[in-house]
């Protein structure tokens, strides 16, 4: 092979060649180039190694992987910055549009002077919808005040006038609209709309009120006023799970452990300042979201700390990671005190499915106290360590169960929340 070869180039040596001779040329040296290095084993082409992928159960690489392929250069959004945009209520004032005025006008031509009337309708005023969409995340971007686009007025010659577009607000999923202190809807699905103040409609104009016994009505109406409300916009976070705990347990530490959000974790109480929502993802594609949710203290409910004003986020999680501080001198009072608190923000919401997670398992004194608590709760306890990663797989694999055996109680899971 390479003896042919080197015998065609020989022949293409000779001087005067075409540029197909030449491009021909460049190619068998190429070729006999090839056919030399890989008798001694050596290749062009870039080797393609086989990846090894590893098999586990449960996929908790893409907190590892988003780790590691994270931007150096990009920083992370400091908690007190995130606390400027996520807004999680609003009051907004609504005006729709109001109509357009009816026109009143005679049709007047040569030779044609009593043309009758021919003023048009003004179009009808812009309404103003409330749309939930999955990608706004907070309600930091609605404002105040917003005023429908109004109609316009009908004009000569029988001209309608055009219809104020509508406006639309968007807001996250899991947006409560509420008039005063009442729920009005829940928009917990991509794509659902509520229509929350109509648009004002057009006045008529003379030309509508053409009869036989009115051959030259002057009548024209004007438009109606759009209408107006105010309402309270909530956000309550939609996850599955939300992690309750008092503050520095490790819940946002754990959070990171677990899925692929990166709350701020640092060692003072109330890091954590809003709710931050974590995928959990499992090898068969399954998803659960989980909510850090900022810290919660004895009192809370007498506005003490942070208040209880974050308790709405806990409200739609069907199930609660009760996060215990095991070098905390009694975690177990902690818990009571927990579930006290989540009791006084709305009665039978500590009741929920739950397991107590014991955090901080690798400080000493940690395994003393964990008896000790076994021996006060009946509940479930998975010893964890978010600052080591120890025994965080347990974690997810009853974070699963918990989400299966949601999935039984409710059906077909169509009231599940969105996956994010
Ligand atoms: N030794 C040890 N320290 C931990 C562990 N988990 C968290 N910590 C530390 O505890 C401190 C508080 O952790 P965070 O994750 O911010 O606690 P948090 O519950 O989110 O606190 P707040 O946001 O204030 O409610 C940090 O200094 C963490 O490094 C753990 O498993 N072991
Ligand atoms: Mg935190």
């Amino acid at each position: 092979m390479k003896g042919i070869m080197l015998a065609a180039l020989s022949r293409l040596k000779t001087p005067g060649l075409s540029s197909s001779d030449r491009f021909l040329r460049c190619f068998l040296a190429k070729e006999v180039l090839r056919v030399e290095l890989s008798f001694f084993g050596v290749s062009l082409s870039p080797v393609r190694r086989p990846t090894v992928v590893g098999v586990r159960n449960v996929s908790t690489s893409t907190t590892l992987c988003d780790k590691s392929r994270g931007n150096p250069k990009k920083k992370e959004m400091s908690e007190k910055k995130l606390t400027r945009h996520f807004v999680d209520h609003r009051r907004v004032k609504l005006v729709a549009g109001s109509g357009g005025n009816g026109a009143s006008s005679f049709h007047s031509e040569p030779r044609k002077e009593w043309g009758g009337p021919d003023g048009g309708n003004g179009g009808d005023g812009g309404s103003i919808i409330i749309k939930a969409d999955r990608f706004v995340k907070s309600l930091a971007q609605v404002v105040p005040v917003y005023k429908g686009e109004d109609g316009q007025s009908g004009g000569s010659k029988n001209c309608y006038g055009r219809n104020g577009s509508p406006k639309y607000i968007c807001v996250p999923l899991g947006t409560v609209v509420k008039e005063q202190g009442k729920m009005v809807v829940d928009l917990a699905t991509h794509g659902q709309e509520y229509l929350a103040v109509f648009g004002g409609a057009g006045g008529k104009g003379n030309r509508f009120f053409l009869s036989n016994e009115n051959r030259a009505p002057m009548t024209a109406t004007p438009g109606t006023p759009g209408q107006e409300r105010v309402l309270q916009l909530e956000l309550r976070t939609m996850a599955h799970a939300g992690l309750v705990g008092f503050p520095n347990a490790g819940k946002s530490s754990l959070l990171r452990a677990i899925s692929n959000a990166k709350p701020a974790v640092a060692a003072y109480p109330f890091t954590t300042l809003n709710p931050h929502v974590g995928i959990v993802k499992y090898r068969d594609h399954e998803q659960v979201a989980v909510a850090d949710i900022p810290g919660i203290i004895r009192g809370a409910h007498l506005n003490r700390g942070l208040g209880i004003s974050f308790l709405r986020h806990i409200e739609r999680c069907r199930f609660l990671l009760f996060v215990l501080d095991l070098s905390a001198p009694e975690p177990w009072t902690h818990l009571q005190h927990l579930r006290y608190e989540l009791d006084q923000y709305e009665p039978g919401l500590s009741q929920r499915p739950q397991a107590i997670i014991a955090n901080k398992m690798d400080l000493p004194e940690a395994l003393e106290k964990l008896e000790i608590l076994k021996s006060h709760v009946t509940q479930r306890i998975i010893p964890v360590s978010a600052l080591t990663g120890q025994n965080t797989e347990e974690l997810i694999l009853h974070l699963r169960e918990l989400y299966d055996g949601y999935l039984q109680r409710d059906g077909s899971g169509e009231s599940k929340p969105t996956r994010w």
